[in-house]
Order: structure tokens, then C-alpha cells, then sequence
């Protein structure tokens, strides 16, 4: 987005403006996937962020706690209520198009900025329902669901289980007698601990229970669980419910806890696509026990594009900011410079620039293997599912890192002013780096991508499962180590050198598992000594797969002009170079010293080269100034008068002395007089 008068703009940003090489518009339309979909965004913006329905009276940082989310709650129903029933806003995309733009791109953020409470309605339960309803409760729940007649939230985490899903301590016991299903909280621990919605609006929630029948336990099934009275909105009988208290981020959410006082549901609350408790109460199993587990995978696949999107404002904020600022002179006596002009600050910015590439082509090559699996055959869905949780789990883990720790980075990047709300940084990293533990705490994750590896590198799959497409490399030859540098030093070679360090690593962790255990050590506590090197196996592998994702997108790009693909050449070609210099390519013997400080010299000469295009690159992520809310990032780089009119809005400064001075400081002065 560029301002709307360019004479009113920093001249900084016009001169880096005029001498970008390549086409804006065309990066934009890429990361829309389609020109016809940024047309659709514009208007979807011009519309709601035109709309004074969605203003803010005073900042959020200024109302309490129970202001600031009766403030989103009101936005939140209003944003609804527009693409349910507002004639415009189905004119310009349909229901579920709304629904995703609104909730999974930066319109939504824009819009409630401090948590939206019925995310979890839109972005957990309906897709609960969608991947574990049978045909027939879908068609009982999914058009009361959608049209906001009933708002649901996903509480599987407890006090004292997230990770350990097989832990949790909650019950759902059937009584064939009465055809219910009793739900029950039987300890502290088992209370439901941070579902977001859950504390003060939904008024039902998708329960993630241990399913007992006919005696026996087969472990957490969902259950649909009604909270709420429908029209007093008051707890019912057997419900305890209540919100969890402040938190770092995302404080509108109303994440809460509930607990269960043997609470009677009528048997087909029980969702049963995959499995089903008969009215007799035989207990009839699905394909995989796993596909209970689908809600999360999806959630997993959208975090990556969220946590993408996160990183593309961070680093348009902190870009533009940086192009504006001018901090000490480079060469004493020609002045102070940009401070995007300092190498240092080069290597902050452009590899995080990178890295929103690299999610996106990642994020989008997964969702592929997303859809295939869920729309496949039965049989191909069942044998590509190991797979399909093992890249979701990864790139989850690996996206949500480095984002939130590419977001912190810009903020680090901005210095003093990076500190303030109203940079909006503070926001983008508290709300980024939650990624990093909801949806499977990250190191669970890894640990998981690396306990499959470990099986496939090891031959443990067991019979008829195969290794899925991504780890096919395990079982083929080792790359020749001793390959002349040409080749090793390309893209595809750096690829090639994270494959080896997975397949080293994997050695060496098998190995050390096989003397422990010789030595009498109990195979689990083997594996738990080795996990260091597991999870360095995990995070090689996918960053070698996020490699290859971005290198294979980018060539495989059409119809683009010579300028655009050359400046995403050179991005792939900075992460590349900007990963390899992990100690794991040298290590394993994939790289040789010389090899890094060659490639520590092109490194460095690209981020000269892309310094020149980095504010035109920030320009092409087409971020609206509201989406932004940033005083540091505006697309016209009026930072300070930005800031002072920002800071004249706190409340303090509304009198010159405060209450609180003759309340409490002119006694302490008179005192001390
Ligand atoms: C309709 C409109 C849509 C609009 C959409 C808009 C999109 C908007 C985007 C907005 C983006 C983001 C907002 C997100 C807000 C999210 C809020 C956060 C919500 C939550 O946090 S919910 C709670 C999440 N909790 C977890 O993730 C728990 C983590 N734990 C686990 O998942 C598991 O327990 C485990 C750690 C993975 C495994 O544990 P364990 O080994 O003990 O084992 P199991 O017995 O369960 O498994 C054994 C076996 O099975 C394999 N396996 C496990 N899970 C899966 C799976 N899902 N699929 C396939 N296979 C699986 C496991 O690896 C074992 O294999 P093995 O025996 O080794 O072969
Ligand atoms: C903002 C936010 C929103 C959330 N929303 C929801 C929601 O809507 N619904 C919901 O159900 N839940 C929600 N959660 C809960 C979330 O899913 C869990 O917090 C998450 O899955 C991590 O589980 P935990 O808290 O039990 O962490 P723990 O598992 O207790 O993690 C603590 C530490 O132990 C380590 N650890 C745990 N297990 C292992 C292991 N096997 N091996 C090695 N190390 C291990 C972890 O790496 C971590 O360092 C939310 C959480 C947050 C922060």
C-alpha cells in the first residue's frame, strides 16, 4: 500500500520507491494467490475498514480488562452480522470467503485488535464439526453453527494436561439406560484450562473426553457439549465456567476454564465420523485412531499461513521505519544516513523478508497435502496420514518460530520506538510468539517429526505403511560428500547438505540409542539422552524441506517479469545462504570453511543488492495503513508527528496535573520539605 498523497510523504520513502527493480503489483498478486483475489481484498477492506461500526472510541490500551473485551466482542458480532446479512459484503465474496478473509488474513486483526472472542468459533469448532461430524450431525449442527445461532469453542487442554493428549482426565461415560453420555471433571486437574471463547462466549464447546463404554476405555473422543443457556446466556446445572485471567497477549480472547459436574449429553453429542457408540454401547472403531486428531492438524496447516502473515507486517513496519530513520554518521561529516543503510541492519531486515517467502510457498505446499489427504480415497488418506501430521507438525513448529522470532527481531530493529504500543510491534510478538506453544507446544512437535524420522530411517514402519514423498531421501544413497563445490554451493546442493546432516544426525542418535540400551538403559529413557540430537535431525529436516519448498517455488514461478523473478531469486538465494551457515552443513561435511566464508562473501553482497528494493518489496505485501496500526510503519513515514499525536492521547495527558499528585506525590513533597 502507498500513501494516497504522495506529497505529503517522507522523501526517504519516495527515493527508495523510485528505484525499485521489479513490479509490486506482481509480488501482491502472488501472495494473494491471484490478481482477482487482491481485487476482492481491496473491497472487503475499503468496506469494513471505511465502516465506523468498527472504530475505536478510545485505544484498547487504555480500557480495563472487561472494557477492552465488551470493545471486541462488539466488533467481533458486528463483523459477523455483516457477512451473514449485509447484501454488500455477500456481493463481494461469498459467506465462507468472508469468513476466511475476516478470520485468517490481516482484515480481521485490523478490526479486533486485541483478540477476537469468537475466533475459536470459526477457527477450532466449526472445523471440529466439519472433520469429526457424521453426515447427519453435521446437517443438525453446521447451519445453526455458521449462522451464529449457537457459538462454540475446542476445549481439549486441561490444568494439568496440553502435550500428553492420551492424559487428559476428563470422562464421558455412556449409560446405554438412558442413551446419554455422562461428562465429568473428576479432579483440579482435569478442569478445561485456556480454550479461547470459552471463558465468557460460547455458549457450547467441542469436549475432548476419555470415552468410557460397556467398561473400558478408548481414550479422547469429542463430545459436544452444551455451556450455556441459549437465551440468558446463564451457566447450566453441572457447568463451572469462568475466564482464566490476563494473560500476555490476545486479551480479549476470554481463553477460560470449565468444569464438569456429571453433566448429561444425549448420545449423538458424540461426534462420529470416524468412530460411534452404538444405543447399546458397543463401541465401534475407526479407521485410525488418529483421525480424531484432524481439528488440529487443519489448525496446524493455518497457524503456518498466520504466523506468515504476522512476519509480513513486523517487517514492513520495521522497513519502512527503517528507511525513515536516520541515526550517526557512516562517514563522519556526510551526515546521518538511513539506518537501513548499515550492513547490520541489512542482516536483520532481509532475511526476515526471506523468510515470508519461504513460509508462504511452505505453508501453501502443505495445505496441498492437506486437501489431498482429507478429499482423497479412504485407503490413500489412511497411508499418506503419518506424513501429513509429521510436515504439519514441523512446519508448524518451524514457522511459529521463526516468526515470532523474526517479528521480535523487527522490533529489536526499531530500537526505543519498537518498545511502544503504538508501534504495534509489541502486539505483533506477543500475539506471534503464542503460536510457538498452542496447537502442540513446539519441542512436542519436533520431537514428533523426529520420532517418524527415526522410524523410517531405522526401517520401524510397520508392515504395509510407507514413507511418505518428503522422507524418501532416507532410504536413498548418501550424496557424495566429496562432490566439487559447484555443485554442493547451488540451491538445490544446499538442500542436498541439509538431507545429509538429517541422515547423520539420525546416525548418531541411533547409535548412542543402541549403546544405551546395550549397556541396560530402558529403551524410552535411551531415547529421551538422545533427544538433543532428535530434535536437531527434526529441525534440519524441515528446514531442508522449507529449502527445497522455496527453491522449487520460485523456479517453477510463470508469467512474471524478469525483475520480479530475479529479486525472488535473490530472496531464495539469502535464506539459503542465510541458513547455511548452521553449524550442521559444516559439521556433517557437507560445507568445508571455505565453503562458508565463500558463502559468507555472497551473503553479504546480497544484502546490498536487495537493500536497494527492500521498502518496494514491504510495499508489495500491500498491507493496509489500519491493518498496520502502527505509528512507525505508515505507508507515508510520518513517524514522528505520528508518535507525539499518538502520545497526546493517553489519558495522563488529558489534565497537566494528575489526581494522582495531590493524592499521593505533594505529600510526599511537603513532607520531605
Ligand atoms: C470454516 C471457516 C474456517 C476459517 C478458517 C480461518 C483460518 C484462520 C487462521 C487463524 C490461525 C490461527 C489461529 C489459531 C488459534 C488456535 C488456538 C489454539 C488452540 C489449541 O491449542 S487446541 C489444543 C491443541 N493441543 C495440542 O496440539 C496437543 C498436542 N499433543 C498432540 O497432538 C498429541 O498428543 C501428540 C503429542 C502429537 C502425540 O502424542 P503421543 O505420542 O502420546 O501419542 P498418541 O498415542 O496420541 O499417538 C501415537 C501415534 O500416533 C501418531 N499421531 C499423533 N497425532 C497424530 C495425528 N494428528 N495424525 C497422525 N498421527 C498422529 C503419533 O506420532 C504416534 O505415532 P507412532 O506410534 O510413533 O507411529
Ligand atoms: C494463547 C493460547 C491459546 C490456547 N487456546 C487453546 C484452545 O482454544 N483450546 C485448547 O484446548 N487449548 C488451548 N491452548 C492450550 C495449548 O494448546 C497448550 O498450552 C499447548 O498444547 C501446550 O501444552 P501445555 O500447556 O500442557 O505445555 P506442557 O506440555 O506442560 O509444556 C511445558 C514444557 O514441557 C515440555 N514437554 C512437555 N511434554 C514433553 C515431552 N513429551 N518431551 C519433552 N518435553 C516435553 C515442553 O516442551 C515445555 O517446555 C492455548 C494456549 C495458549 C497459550
Amino acid at each position: 500500500m502507498k500513501p494516497a498523497a504522495e506529497n505529503v510523504c517522507n522523501p526517504d520513502l519516495l527515493k527508495e520507491r523510485a528505484h525499485c527493480r521489479f513490479i509490486p503489483e506482481e509480488i501482491t498478486h502472488f501472495l494473494d494467490n491471484g490478481s482477482e483475489n487482491t481485487k476482492l481484498r481491496h473491497k472487503l477492506e475499503e468496506y469494513f475498514l471505511n465502516n465506523p461500526l468498527f472504530d475505536d472510541d478510545i485505544p484498547p490500551d487504555y480500557l480495563s480488562h472487561s472494557e477492552r473485551y465488551s470493545n471486541e466482542l462488539r466488533k467481533s458480532c458486528a463483523m459477523v452480522q455483516c457477512f451473514l446479512n449485509d447484501p454488500t459484503v455477500q456481493n463481494i465474496a461469498g459467506q465462507m470467503e468472508g469468513v476466511r478473509m475476516l478470520m485468517g488474513n490481516g482484515l480481521g486483526s485490523a478490526i479486533t485488535k486485541d483478540g477476537n472472542p469468537l475466533a475459536l468459533h470459526y477457527v477450532m469448532f466449526l472445523p471440529a464439526l466439519i472433520s469429526q461430524a457424521s453426515q447427519e450431525q453435521m446437517a443438525y449442527w453446521i447451519g445453526r453453527a455458521w449462522a451464529g445461532q449457537i457459538i462454540g469453542t475446542y476445549a481439549q487442554t486441561e490444568l494439568g494436561h496440553g502435550s500428553f493428549l492420551r492424559g487428559l482426565e476428563t470422562t464421558a461415560t455412556y449409560d446405554p439406560d438412558s442413551e446419554e453420555f455422562v461428562l465429568h471433571s473428576p479432579t483440579i486437574t482435569s478442569i478445561k484450562w485456556w480454550p479461547g471463547g470459552l471463558g465468557k462466549t460460547a455458549n457450547h464447546a467441542v469436549v475432548m473426553a476419555q470415552l468410557y463404554t460397556e467398561g473400558k476405555c478408548w481414550g479422547p473422543h469429542a463430545f459436544i457439549v452444551q455451556l450455556r443457556d441459549l437465551d440468558t446466556h446463564a451457566s447450566l446445572p453441572g457447568i463451572s465456567v469462568g475466564e482464566i485471567g490476563p494473560r500476555l497477549g490476545t486479551n480479549s480472547q476470554d481463553n477460560g476454564f470449565l468444569r464438569l459436574h456429571h453433566v448429561r449429553i444425549p448420545r449423538l453429542h458424540m461426534l462420529m465420523q470416524h468412530a460411534q457408540v452404538t444405543k447399546s454401547g458397543e463401541y465401534v472403531q475407526p479407521a485410525s485412531s488418529k483421525l480424531t486428531y484432524g481439528t488440529m492438524v487443519f489448525v496446524r496447516v493455518a497457524i503456518c499461513f498466520d504466523a506468515g502473515r504476522q512476519l509480513q507486517r513486523a517487517v514492513t513496519i520495521a522497513t519502512r521505519y527503517s528507511a525513515v530513520r536516520r541515526q550517526s554518521e557512516l562517514v563522519p561529516g556526510e551526515g546521518e544516513v538511513q539506518v537501513l543503510d548499515y550492513q547490520t541492519q541489512q542482516h536483520k531486515l532481509l532475511p526476515q523478508l526471506a523468510t515470508v517467502f519461504a513460509v508462504t510457498f511452505s505453508a501453501r505446499r502443505l495445505w496441498e497435502t492437506y486437501n489431498s489427504v482429507t478429499h482423497g480415497p479412504k485407503e490413500a488418506q489412511l497411508a499418506l496420514l503419518p506424513e501429513l501430521h509429521v510436515l504439519s507438525c514441523g512446519l508448524k513448529a518451524a514457522c511459529a518460530s521463526d516468526c515470532s522470532l523474526g517479528c521480535d527481531v523487527c522490533r529489536l530493529a526499531c530500537g526505543g520506538h519498537g518498545y511502544l504500543a503504538s508501534s504495534n510491534l509489541p502486539r505483533i510478538v506477543t500475539a506471534t510468539t503464542a503460536t510457538q506453544t498452542y496447537e502442540g507446544e513446539n519441542t512436542v512437535m519436533w520431537l514428533q517429526v523426529a520420532r517418524y524420522l527415526l522410524k523410517v530411517y531405522s526401517d520401524g514402519l510397520e508392515s504395509g505403511e510407507e514413507a511418505g514423498p518428503s522422507v524418501q531421501f532416507l532410504r536413498e544413497p548418501r550424496p557424495d560428500l566429496t562432490a566439487p563445490s559447484h555443485a554442493r554451493l547451488t540451491n538445490y546442493g544446499l538442500v542436498m547438505g541439509w538431507r545429509v546432516a538429517v541422515v547423520a544426525l539420525l546416525q548418531e542418535a541411533q547409535q548412542e540409542l543402541q549403546r544405551r540400551v546395550a549397556a541396560g538403559q530402558q529403551p524410552d529413557r535411551a531415547r529421551d539422552a538422545c533427544s538433543l540430537t532428535l530434535v536437531d535431525a527434526a529441525q534440519c529436516y524441515i528446514r531442508g524441506h522449507m529449502c527445497c519448498q522455496f527453491v522449487a517455488g520460485v523456479d517453477e514461478l510463470q508469467g512474471l517479469s524478469a525483475g520480479t523473478t530475479l529479486v525472488l531469486q535473490q530472496l531464495c538465494r539469502l535464506y539459503l545462504l542465510y541458513h547455511a551457515s548452521s553449524s550442521h552443513l559444516l559439521r556433517h561435511g557437507w560445507l568445508s570453511g571455505a565453503d562458508v566464508s565463500q558463502l559468507e562473501a555472497e551473503y553479504r553482497a546480497l544484502l546490498t543488492e536487495l537493500r536497494q528494493d527492500a521498502v518496494a518489496l514491504v510495499d508489495s505485501f500491500d498491507i493496509h495503513d489500519r491493518i498496520l496500526n502502527s505509528t512507525l510503519g505508515a505507508a507515508d513515514g510520518r513517524v514522528y508527528d505520528r508518535l507525539y499525536e499518538e502520545a497526546l492521547k493517553s489519558p495522563l495527558n488529558q489534565q497537566d496535573v494528575p489526581d494522582a499528585f495531590n493524592k499521593y506525590l505533594r505529600p510526599l513533597l511537603k513532607s520531605s520539605l
